[in-house]
């Protein structure tokens, strides 16, 4: 997979370079590029922002950075796209967009290359989005209910979850199985040595070696807990869930 990231603050990318995601890109399982947004903008200043159209506070990111941005990655990467290949998918984060999912990263991950586009200030000219909606394929994706200064902490969030769907990105599929949200569940407790903490014991049904006991103790505290916590996930009401 191709990863390409439109930002003003580079900077924030270095992570990609680290840990799981550096080791995919090392072996050729993931390919990023990161690309200043200024580099795109050709006054004096560089500018890729002014005063919002009708008012209002903050500033607004120009269309013009943008599409010639766009337009150099869409014609870029030296790729001849079959005809009726799909054309790469743009994603912006964006406190008014879908929300992101695990479901959302396993689509995301199946993509053959990503566009990533971090909008600053009050966001990005909305006739960015028409173009490229028009043109392609755009999603306006949120993490959750809350707001971020930009789209690079949500863009680095996103591409570690989908990262790490690829693969061969992580040593050992089988822990992408039974963790939280894969099954539509929380994930159950984990423990590991020593058996007693602080006077706090393992669970012994962890440490008798019965296989089908440790299963069904895994299963029951994954639905306790999402009942408790994310009752959502089970179509429940809050608060109905303890009935
Ligand atoms: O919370 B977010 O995901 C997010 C995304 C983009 C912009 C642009 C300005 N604030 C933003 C917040």
């Amino acid at each position: 997979m191709r990863i390409d990231v439109v930002t003003i603050f580079p900077a924030y990318f270095d992570a990609l370079e680290i840990s799981l995601l550096g080791r995919a890109r090392q072996r050729g399982l993931l390919e990023t590029h990161v690309h200043d947004l200024r580099e795109a903008a050709h006054d004096r200043h560089r500018t890729v922002d002014d005063t919002p159209a009708g008012g209002g506070a903050g500033m607004v990111m120009k269309p013009e950075p943008w599409g010639e941005a766009l337009d150099g990655l869409l014609g870029a990467a030296g790729e001849e796209r079959e005809p009726g290949e799909t054309e790469p998918l743009i994603v912006f984060p964006s406190p008014s967009g879908e929300r992101f999912t695990q479901e959302t990263a396993r689509e995301l991950a199946a993509e053959r290359r990503l566009i990533f586009g971090c909008g600053r200030y009050e966001g990005i000219d909305q006739r960015v989005f028409d173009e490229y909606g028009e043109r392609g394929r755009v999603r306006l994706l949120s993490l959750g209910d809350y707001v971020l200064n930009g789209g690079e902490v949500a863009v680095l969030a996103m591409v570690e979850a989908i990262a790490r769907l690829i693969p061969g990105v992580v040593g050992n599929p089988e822990s992408l199985v039974e963790e939280s949200h894969e099954q539509g569940l929380l994930e159950y407790p984990v423990y590991t040595k020593p058996a007693v903490w602080r006077g706090r014991e393992v669970p012994p049904v962890l440490l008798g070696g019965d296989h089908g006991a440790v299963e069904a103790w895994r299963r029951e505290q994954s639905l306790e807990r999402t009942r408790r916590v994310r009752p959502d996930l089970l179509g429940l009401q809050a608060g109905r869930a303890a009935e």
